[in-house]
């Protein structure tokens, strides 16, 4: 960490900043707590010596994949090299075994395709660049080498990618559990087949996040001796109940809602749907659509997922009609 001790005049050093957060500058004269500093902007600032953190002059202009190789493992050092990182689009840092994702508001699909499940398959950890993959295959190969439960924890504020992550973490953790073939159906297809059902009845659009969960969840993915996806358990806890009658603008209410509104005619008619701007559930808010999102194609994908993961035709009609 940054003390007063180590800084001088001529030291490079990092400062709060109302606009970037940290900006870097130069020490020009202390004046016994304080000192000025004159900033990478040119500006010249004052600050409290214990306020001031030293800059790695060596770091690399790339970054470094685990934090703890930085020589100071200070705030302003930590965000540098993660900002660093994401400019190249390199999203996922470690800091020793805990990997830092940040979100890229973008499709990177080169980074999570086929090829690239295989690439990090049975590698131990930092032996490849920083990725989701590597923590569930550490995950994965712990709990079968020592045949003991294991548990990854995702954690961030809202709008962070904690539910993008889970579903690679499942997805990965599905790629590795091989194939158990259950009625014709997978149970790891089911396994991923049921975030588009959570989705559709515990998530909406707030304002920090279009597709934020409602709901936390803890996910069980049960293995058997030799490794294979044997079943799956998902628990769910505290639903944002509220949000069915009361929906502030620009918010929405639950995606299902909408989805059930863009149902094919003969459901609209059978159920008596139509726009949602006609249901005082929904037009509490003037925020109908999403960017992105084609509610038809999401109803049918839903119904879909439904089947797969064991939910019957009848008891989807009970859900439909539940739902009106
Ligand atoms: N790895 C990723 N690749 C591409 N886009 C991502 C990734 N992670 C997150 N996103 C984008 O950010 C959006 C928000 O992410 P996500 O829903 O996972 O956040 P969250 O942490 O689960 O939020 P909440 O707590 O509100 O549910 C996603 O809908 C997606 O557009």
């Amino acid at each position: 960490m940054g003390t007063p001790e180590n800084i001088i005049v001529g030291s490079h050093v990092w400062i709060e900043d109302p606009e970037v957060a940290w900006i870097d500058g130069q020490v020009l004269k202390i004046n016994g707590k304080d000192a000025e500093i004159e900033t990478s902007d040119g500006k010249k600032a004052v600050a409290n010596l214990s306020k001031i953190f030293p800059k790695d002059m060596e770091a690399l202009p790339d970054g470094v994949d685990d934090m703890t190789k930085l020589s100071y493992l200070h705030e302003p050092g930590v965000l540098q090299n993660l900002k660093a990182r994401y400019e190249l689009n390199k999203i996922y840092t470690y800091t020793g075994n805990v990997l830092i994702a940040i979100n890229p508001f973008q499709k990177l699909p080169h980074i999570y395709g086929a090829q690239m499940m295989q690439q990090y398959k049975g590698v131990p950890l930092g032996e490849l660049s920083p990725h989701v993959f590597a923590i569930a295959g550490v995950a994965y190969r712990a709990m079968v080498n020592e045949g003991k439960n294991n548990s990854i924890l995702v954690s961030g504020e809202s709008g962070a990618g904690k539910t993008e992550t889970t579903k690679l973490l499942m997805q990965f953790l599905a790629f590795l559990g091989g194939r158990a073939v259950t009625e014709g159906r997978t149970v790891e297809q089911q396994v991923l087949e049921s975030n588009p059902v959570l989705e559709a009845f515990g998530n909406a659009k707030t304002v920090r996040n279009n597709n934020s969960s409602r709901f936390g969840k803890f996910v069980e993915i049960q293995f058997d001796k030799s490794g294979r996806i044997s079943g799956a358990a998902i628990r769910t806890y505290l639903l944002e109940r509220s949000r069915v009658c009361q929906v502030n603008d620009p918010e929405r209410n639950y995606h299902c809602f909408y989805l059930l509104c863009a149902a094919p005619q003969e459901e609209i008619e059978k159920y008596k749907l139509g726009n949602p701007k006609l249901f005082h559930y929904l037009n509490q808010s003037q925020c109908y659509e999403l960017a992105d999102v084609n509610d038809a194609h999401e109803y049918l994908a839903t119904c879909r997922a439904m089947g797969i993961v064991g939910i019957s035709q009848k008891d989807q009609v009970f859900l439909s009609q539940a739902r009106i």
